[in-house]
C-alpha cells in the first residue's frame, strides 16, 4: 500500500490532528493545581491521566467532522450551528463511552469544536482575534435542537448568576483573548520555559474565570480560592520562580482540600494551545 504523505493530510485532518494535540498537551502539563496531571488524579476519584488521553483520541474523529462540516456549509449561519450541536453530542457519546460515564471533556468539545469550525471555515484568516469572533458568531445562534439538562453549569447558574462556558463562548472568549495568550506569550518571552509558560497561561485564566466546575463543587468559597491563589503565583513572579512555585504548591493543596477541581479552566488553556499552535500551521 502506499504511503499516505503528510501533504495529502486535508483540512480537517490537520485541524483534528491540532485540537486533539491540545488536549493532550493540557492534559500531559505538570503541576496543575487540584487537575488530573502526570502526578496524579487531583480533585478527580473516576479520572487519571491515560483516560484523559483516550477521552481526547475519541474525539478526533469528531473535530474532522466538525471541520468538514463547516467547510460544507462555508458560512456562519444556523445550518452549521445545528450541525454543530448534533456532532458535539454524538461526540460526548463517543467521550462517555470512552470513559465509563465521566465527563472529562464536555467543556473541551465546545470550546474547540467551535474554534475547530471557524478555523475550517477560513484557514487563511486564523489570528486570535478574527477566530475567536467567527467562533462567538457561531455560539450566539440558538441550536433548536439542543436539549436542556439540568447540567451542573445550569445549577450554578441559577444559584450564583454565574456565566459558564456558553457565555465564555459568544462573549469571544475572553479569558483566552485577555488572560490565557497574553500570558503565555510574556512568560515564554521572559524565558520561563515552555511548560512553565503554560502553566502561567492556565493560572492567568483562572485569576478570574467563573469555572462552573468549582462553584458547583465549592462555592464561592472554592471559587475566591481559584482566583486569588493562581493571582499570588502570578504576583510572586509565576510557577518558573522559586516563590511562584512555594504558591502553586500552596494553591494545590488548598482546592484539593476543598475538592474544587478548575476543569472550565483546564479547558480553556487546551483553547489556548490550539489558537497558538494555529498560527502558520494551515
Ligand atoms: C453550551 C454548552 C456549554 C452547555 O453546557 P452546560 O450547560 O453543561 O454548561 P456549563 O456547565 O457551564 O459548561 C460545560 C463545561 O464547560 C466547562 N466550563 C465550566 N465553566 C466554564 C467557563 N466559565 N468557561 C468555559 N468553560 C467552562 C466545564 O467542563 C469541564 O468540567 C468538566 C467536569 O465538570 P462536571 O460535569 O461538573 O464534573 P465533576 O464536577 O467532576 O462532576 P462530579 O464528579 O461532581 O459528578 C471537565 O471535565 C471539563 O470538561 C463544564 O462541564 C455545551 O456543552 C452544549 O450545549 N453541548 C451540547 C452539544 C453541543 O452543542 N456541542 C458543541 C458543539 S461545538
Ligand atoms: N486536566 C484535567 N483535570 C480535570 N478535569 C479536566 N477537564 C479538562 N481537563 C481536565
Amino acid at each position: 500500500m502506499r504511503a499516505l504523505k503528510l501533504h495529502e493530510l486535508t483540512l480537517a485532518d490537520r485541524l483534528a490532528d491540532i485540537a486533539v494535540d491540545a488536549l493532550i498537551d493540557e492534559a500531559d502539563l505538570s503541576p496543575k493545581p487540584a487537575l488530573v496531571d502526570r502526578r496524579g488524579n487531583g480533585a478527580h476519584s473516576d479520572l487519571h491521566v491515560g483516560l484523559m488521553h483516550a477521552s481526547a483520541l475519541s474525539l478526533w474523529p469528531m473535530f474532522k467532522e466538525m471541520a468538514e462540516a463547516a467547510i460544507e456549509c462555508g458560512e456562519v449561519g444556523l445550518p452549521l450551528r445545528e450541525a454543530l450541536g448534533r456532532i458535539g453530542r454524538e461526540g460526548e457519546q463517543a467521550m462517555l463511552s470512552t470513559t465509563h460515564g465521566v465527563n472529562t471533556h464536555r467543556g473541551a468539545i465546545w470550546a474547540l469544536g467551535l474554534l475547530t469550525a471557524a478555523a475550517a471555515l477560513e484557514p487563511q484568516s486564523t489570528r486570535a482575534s478574527a477566530l475567536t469572533l467567527r467562533a462567538a458568531k457561531l455560539a450566539l445562534l440558538n441550536d433548536r435542537y439542543a436539549p436542556q439538562p439540568l447540567s451542573h453549569g445550569a445549577q450554578v447558574a441559577q444559584r450564583y448568576g454565574a456565566r459558564g462556558a456558553r457565555e465564555e463562548a459568544q462573549l469571544g472568549f475572553p479569558s483566552v483573548l485577555q488572560r490565557g495568550l497574553p500570558q503565555l506569550h510574556k512568560s515564554r518571552q521572559q524565558n520561563a520555559g515552555e511548560q512553565n509558560a503554560r502553566l502561567d497561561a492556565l493560572l492567568a485564566i483562572m485569576t478570574d474565570l467563573a469555572d462552573t466546575c468549582v462553584l458547583y463543587r465549592a462555592g464561592t468559597e472554592g471559587l475566591h480560592a481559584m482566583q486569588h491563589g493562581a493571582q499570588a503565583v502570578l504576583d510572586a513572579g509565576g510557577s518558573a520562580t522559586l516563590a511562584g512555585r512555594r504558591q502553586l504548591h500552596e494553591l494545590d493543596h488548598q482546592l484539593l482540600a476543598l475538592n474544587a477541581s478548575p476543569g472550565g479552566a483546564a479547558d480553556l488553556l487546551a483553547a489556548c494551545l490550539f489558537i497558538d499552535r494555529l498560527d502558520g500551521a494551515l
